[in-house]
């Protein structure tokens, strides 16, 4: 599990952004196409407005969200709205490459149903078996969540969908689920700021609550990259 603690936050919005176009790149060389999924929250953007300078083939990048807060895709919460104005909306890449969770109903759980059939439609995936990204990225919060798999919350026992509801407190979200997660390629931590240090101290020890640290439950097959910068790692 490759952890790195860089310096500081620009130090690792760069780093992010070298291990994410390699990965980019990669996927596009070995199968004509990348699939990714954006965190959302404030340590991202920056990597976003990175990666939207750099030149890639984006018409072979295909977008996805591993959460979003349930509400219009113009609501200054959105995590579509900010990845589209810190990135998608700088570069020359098809909408129909651009699959945002739906958050316009009325039935977040209906909702996730229609996104999980469109996913499952994407990547021609059937009941019972589960699709791959290649990057997921993840922030976590000081609470230890993920995505929005928020402590002691039922969307941690999920194991039969892609996508659930996760409520932080009354507000709801669409989640992917745990093990749509840990079906990820290459699964990638970006974690800053002191106020994670008490968090990380219990998802890094050697046993603490998996329901009580979400984060903990993120075991990918494939590869499993934290980031942190010096201030949210310094004591692991
Ligand atoms: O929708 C969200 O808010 C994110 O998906 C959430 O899981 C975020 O990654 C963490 O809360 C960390 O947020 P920061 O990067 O702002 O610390």
């Amino acid at each position: 599990m490759p952890t790195e603690i860089l310096s500081d936050r620009t130090t690792l919005v760069n780093r992010a952004v070298e291990l994410i176009v390699e990965r980019i790149e990669r996927a596009i060389e070995q199968q004509g196409k990348c699939t990714i999924a954006l965190a959302g929250g404030g340590t991202p953007k920056p990597i976003y407005e990175q990666l939207a300078q750099k030149n890639l083939a984006w018409e072979k990048l295909h977008i996805f969200w591993g959460d979003e807060r349930y509400v219009p895709a113009n609501d200054p919460d959105s995590n579509q709205k900010m990845a589209r104005e810190a990135w998608l909306n700088q570069i020359s890449i098809p909408e129909a490459n651009i699959h945002p969770m739906p958050t316009t109903g009325e039935n977040p759980e209906a909702d996730a149903k229609q996104h999980e059939a469109a996913i499952r439609a994407f990547f021609q995936c059937g009941e019972g078996e589960i699709p791959s990204l290649d990057i997921i990225l993840l922030g976590m919060g000081d609470d230890g969540h993920t995505a929005s798999l928020f402590p002691q919350t039922k969307a941690l026992t999920v194991r039969d969908r892609l996508i659930t509801v996760g409520n932080k407190g009354d507000s709801q979200r669409l989640t992917f689920t745990v093990p749509f997660l840990n079906q990820g390629k290459c699964v990638m931590f970006l974690v800053t700021g002191a106020n994670k240090r008490p968090a990380l101290a219990q998802i890094f020890s050697s046993e603490a609550d998996s329901q009580q640290y979400p984060a903990r439950m993120i075991q990918p097959q494939g590869e499993l990259w934290w980031l942190f910068d010096q201030e949210a790692g310094a004591e692991l």
